[in-house]
């Protein structure tokens, strides 16, 4: 589980590298400037779900970005084949169905689950064109409401909403935001973007950065770095 008194344990390093060697090559050269890594689709349909164990039982606390959304009993079994991998966190996306689902397969010692509401990749132009009638900000509250009813650990959206946020699921439950670049990043395709000060002072729980770490030409100084930041 995350330690609230480290605060390392704020910045979840996007492991987003096409094969299990370089994965585990940067997690070393990451050292302990770092304590809570993301594997998402990329690593993961790489072989990187059987990193999972492994970074666990080095005391590291892993993030399994899956985003599932399927039927309800497709990612209620699924969670379940999930649950035994020793992930902290697993992401779902936030349709009602789908969170129920989750927590009903998370059990008891299940990955706490996490519901992305709304793609920090999207601002409003790309969230008409998907066909949703509300705003971003909107649509993320509402999201959030849902994840709250279906029992959901917690929420994944921008910090530009994390306040929001909070005063929908309330001191509870967790707030995690991708979508972070420190001053003078390269914003790549994220759209709705905060610095981790900004984020940290929003009231965020967790911060997920993946380019800006592993693109710098020291991704430790730049971790830590990132980590001072919000203290
Ligand atoms: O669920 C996520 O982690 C996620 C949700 C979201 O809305 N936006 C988002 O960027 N992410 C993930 O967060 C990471 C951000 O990476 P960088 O843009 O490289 O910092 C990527 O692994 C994304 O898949």
């Amino acid at each position: 589980m995350p330690d609230p008194a480290d605060p390392r344990d704020r910045l979840i390093v996007a492991l987003d590298l096409g094969d299990v060697a370089a994965a585990e090559a940067l997690v070393e050269r990451i050292g302990d400037a770092a304590t809570f890594y993301k594997i998402g689709y990329r690593l993961a349909y790489a072989g990187g779900l059987d990193l999972v164990p492994k970074l666990a039982a080095r005391g590291l606390k892993v993030f399994l970005d899956l985003k599932l959304h399927d039927i309800g009993n497709t990612v209620e079994e699924g969670v379940r084949s999930i649950a035994g991998l020793g992930a902290t966190f697993l992401t779902v996306h936030a349709y009602p169905q789908t969170m129920r689902a989750a927590v009903r397969g998370r059990g008891a010692d299940g990955p706490k689950i996490l519901a992305v509401t709304v793609l920090t990749s999207y601002d409003e132009a790309d969230a008409r064109e998907a066909g949703y009638a509300l705003g971003v900000r909107d649509l993320v509250a509402s999201r959030s409401a849902q994840a709250r009813e279906a029992g959901i650990d917690g929420i994944v959206c921008s910090a530009e909403e994390a306040e929001a946020v909070r005063g929908v699921v309330g001191p509870d439950r967790l707030i995690v935001t991708p979508g972070i670049r420190p001053a003078g990043s390269d914003l790549g395709d994220q759209k709705r973007v905060m610095t981790p000060d900004q984020a940290r002072a929003a009231g965020i729980d967790h911060i997920v950065v993946g380019r800006p770490i592993t693109g710098a030409a020291d991704p430790a100084e730049m971790a830590r770095r990132i980590v001072a930041e919000m203290a």
